[in-house]
C-alpha cells in the first residue's frame, strides 16, 4: 500500500488501525462511507448525539470528496522547552501512510505558519494517501493543487513552520476544531466540510446516514415528480433528527 521501495516504518505512538493492515477495498466502513456525503454523516451525527463536524475547514486544492481513516499529526508552538522531533512535521505520518489513509493535522486554528507544505503534498502523493486535513493554515497550496491533492484547511499562508511550529507526536488522539479525534477514527470531507466518526460509533453511525440518504433520495425523486416542497419537506423533515 505504501509507494515507497522501503517498507512503512513501524507506527511509534498508539495502535496499529485498520487501514494499516487491510487494503482500501477491504476497509468495509470506507467503502461504505464513500457512497455518503458530509452532509449525511453530520444529520447521522446529530441523530445519535454524538460531534463529529469539524466547522471552518474547506477545500485548498483539489475539491473532491476524500475518505478514509485518519493518521493523526500534533503540531505545537516551538519553545526552548518543547521537545520538537527533529525532523519536519508530518514526515513520519507521510512515510506511513498509503490509500485509504487521510492525514490530520492538529494545528489548533493556527494562521500565522504553515502546518503543511508542497513537500509534504509530494510525499502524500507519492504513498497514495486520499488527502490531508489541517485546522489551520497550510503552505506550497498551489503545488497541492499541481498534484491534485485534496487538502482541507482553514487558510493558505506563505510562512513555514521551521522556528516557528513543530509536531509535538502523530498517531495519537488529537483536537480539531472541539472534535476529538483518534488515530484510524473515520474522516470524510467535501464541498460542505470535514466530519469525523470515532471508529467505535462507525457502524451504527454508517447504518443511520444510509437510512437518511436513502430518505432524502426518495424526497428528491418526489420533487422532480412534481410534488409541492411543503409538501416534501414537511414536518417529517423537521423532526427526522429528533432523537
Ligand atoms: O517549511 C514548511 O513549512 C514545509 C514546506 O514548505 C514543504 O513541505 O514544502
Ligand atoms: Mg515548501
Amino acid at each position: 500500500m505504501n509507494g515507497h521501495a522501503h517498507p512503512a516504518p513501524e507506527r511509534e505512538t498508539g495502535h496499529a488501525h485498520p487501514a494499516v493492515v487491510r487494503e482500501k477495498g477491504e476497509d468495509e466502513a470506507v467503502v461504505r462511507l464513500a457512497r455518503l456525503d458530509t452532509c449525511a454523516v453530520s444529520d447521522a451525527l446529530d441523530k445519535l448525539g454524538l460531534p463529529g463536524a469539524a466547522l471552518g475547514l474547506t477545500a485548498l486544492a483539489a475539491p473532491r470528496r476524500i475518505t478514509g481513516r485518519a493518521v493523526t499529526v500534533d503540531l505545537v508552538e516551538q519553545r526552548s522547552e518543547v521537545a520538537g522531533s527533529g525532523r519536519h512535521l508530518g514526515t513520519a505520518a507521510v512515510d506511513a501512510s498509503g490509500p485509504g489513509d487521510v492525514i490530520v493535522v492538529a494545528h489548533q486554528g493556527r494562521t500565522h505558519a504553515a502546518g503543511w507544505g508542497g513537500v509534504l503534498s509530494t510525499g502524500a502523493r507519492c504513498n497514495g494517501v486520499e488527502g490531508v486535513v489541517v485546522d489551520g493554515a497550510c503552505r506550497d497550496v498551489d503545488e497541492a493543487c499541481e498534484l491534485d491533492l485534496p487538502l482541507y484547511a482553514t487558510t493558505g499562508v506563505p510562512i513555514t513552520a521551521r522556528g516557528r511550529v513543530v509536531e509535538r507526536a502523530w498517531n495519537v488522539p488529537v483536537d480539531i476544531v472541539g472534535v476529538p479525534v483518534a488515530p484510524g477514527d473515520l474522516v470524510i470531507a467535501d464541498a460542505s466540510g470535514v466530519v469525523f466518526v470515532p471508529s467505535a460509533h462507525a457502524e451504527r453511525v454508517l447504518a443511520t446516514a444510509e437510512a437518511i440518504a436513502a430518505t432524502e433520495r426518495a424526497m428528491v425523486e418526489r420533487v422532480r415528480a412534481g410534488h409541492a416542497m411543503a409538501d416534501v419537506m414537511s414536518a417529517d423533515y423537521e423532526t427526522m433528527l429528533d432523537r
